[in-house]
């Protein structure tokens, strides 16, 4: 049976700053008017919007059976995300999909709250980004077979998610499709450095921070034959929007009383989700567009002193960033930002609430603990999304009635450098982090090397088990 869709699209690049439009067939990143940064959009929407939303839903929930590997990702909403790919296009690795796990009540309790985690560091490449990617990719092979090419070389700039995905992928597709990264040097956890080493990248390493890689990347791509991979690049948002989609299909569509929290760093998943929501709204798939929180670090804080400001004098200035834990968002001038004004103006006009709250580094990393404490496997972004609830509920934008999804970005062990500086309590000064002993653990010594070579090994087993039953005070098994 053939399940891949007959509907195709018309898409087009439009400019976000001086709303030219260009053909989609092209490798634009910015608006060669005005420099601006894109959204795709589809010529042929309405099509789409003529079947009822109750239709859109039986198709998006029949997907869920399907076992073709193309429309098993962020490809079951094919029509939603890039409806001008064929088959053969479609790149997928396993993105998408991931799990939204309810708070047990413990800390449900503790928060005040009932929540959800969606972990998209369950991820191929252990964060969201592979959403982006898979689509960004299936778009650089579709140019690869319209157009004949016989080789791209694909770039981006990283601060340790957008590179590992990236790599992952061009070493997936292989031969055609190279992939370059560059990474402010020291300022990438040693497991995102190992990621796109380990898939055979060209890795650089540049002295700075993010913005600093970033302007690089945007240089190359400016004036030379590279494609971007940044979500500055417009089908990188396209597949981004599937996070918004499960949601939405994981609750039946049905978003009333649902708040969505994201964390900012270069702004483009907050775009993408606040713009999935849109599409689904506009196709009357879902009847009411849930809350948004954007969250951001006061280390990197460039979108929420925007949104902080009353509407009339609100003005956009890019920040230099200080450390951060949540180091993935450590990003002081988003590339995504003209998109968020844009879409945000949409979507309060369609109905919506946005905000966005500020959070301290101390309560970031405690989110994250405190999340893992409790069965969750959040790195430091979700971390800073369980800080931005707290904040949430603080300033009252929460109601009792509502629950809120946290986006855990990446999976934990991305970040677990943070943890171990935690637990040992060496955060430099910068970070302002102060550990508390309640939220510190340590493995215990119970024998060392020297007295283990002197004991037998009954007595090794003896000992070590005598010591354990001390520490844990536990009693002899009963006779049956
Ligand atoms: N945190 C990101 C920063 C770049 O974001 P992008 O979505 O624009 O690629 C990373 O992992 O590099």
């Amino acid at each position: 049976m053939n399940d891949f869709p007959n509907y195709r699209g018309d898409l087009f690049y439009e400019c976000q700053e001086c709303g030219a439009h260009y053909d989609g067939d092209r490798l634009y990143y910015t608006c060669p008017k005005c420099k601006g940064v894109f959204l795709l959009k589809d010529k042929n929407f309405t099509q789409l919007e003529e079947i009822p939303g109750k239709k859109w839903r039986e198709i998006f929930d029949a997907r869920l059976k399907v076992k073709d590997n193309a429309l098993r990702g962020i490809f079951r909403y094919y029509e939603l995300i890039a409806p001008v790919f064929e088959r053969e296009d479609i790149v997928y690795l396993g993105e998408g999909n991931t799990p939204i796990i309810e708070v047990n009540s413990k800390l449900r309790k503790y928060i005040g709250q009932n929540f959800f985690y969606k972990n998209d560091g369950q991820n191929p490449s252990a964060s969201f980004k592979d959403r982006g990617m898979a689509c960004a990719f299936s778009f650089l092979k579709y140019l690869i077979r319209k157009f004949n090419w016989s080789e791209i070389l694909t770039i981006c700039a990283s601060t340790g998610d957008t590179s590992a995905s990236a790599a992952m992928y061009a070493a997936y597709v292989n031969g055609a499709i190279k992939s370059v990264v560059l990474l402010p040097q020291g300022k990438v956890t040693p497991q995102q450095l190992a990621q796109p080493l380990g898939s055979g990248a060209l890795v650089i390493e540049l002295p700075g921070v993010f913005d600093d890689c970033m302007k690089v990347v945007e240089f190359l791509a400016d004036n030379y034959r590279v494609a971007l991979l940044n979500s500055k690049n417009a089908w990188r948002i396209l597949g981004q929007e599937s996070y918004a989609y499960e949601i939405a299909q994981w609750f039946d569509w049905e978003l009333e009383n649902k708040v969505v929290f994201v964390p900012i760093g270069n702004a483009g998943n907050i775009t993408a989700v606040v713009n999935g929501f849109l599409k689904l709204y506009a196709l009357g798939i879902i009847k009411k567009l849930p809350k948004v929180i954007g969250v951001q670090s006061e280390h990197a804080d460039p979108v929420f002193r925007y949104y902080s400001l009353p509407k009339e004098k609100r003005v956009y200035t890019p920040v230099k960033v200080s450390p951060s834990v949540a180091q993935a968002a450590m990003i002081g001038n988003p590339v995504s930002f003209p998109r968020v004004q844009s879409i945000v103006e949409e979507y309060e006009r369609k109905g919506g609430d946005f905000y966005v709250v500020q959070v301290e580094e101390q309560e970031i990393i405690e989110g994250m603990l405190i999340a893992n404490k409790h069965g969750h496997i959040a790195c430091t972004q979700g971390g800073e999304c369980l800080a931005g609830l707290i904040r949430a509920k603080e300033l009252n934008l929460l109601e009792s009635k509502e629950e809120a999804i946290l986006d855990a970005t990446a999976h934990m062990l991305k970040f677990i450098g943070f943890q171990k500086m935690y637990f040992e309590n060496n955060f430099p000064p910068e970070y302002k982090i102060k550990p508390k002993p309640e939220f510190q653990n340590y493995p215990l010594q119970v024998l060392d090397m020297e007295t283990k070579k002197q004991l037998s090994w009954e007595e090794f087993v003896q000992k070590a088990g005598e010591k354990i039953v001390e520490i844990l005070g536990i009693i002899p098994r009963k006779e049956a």
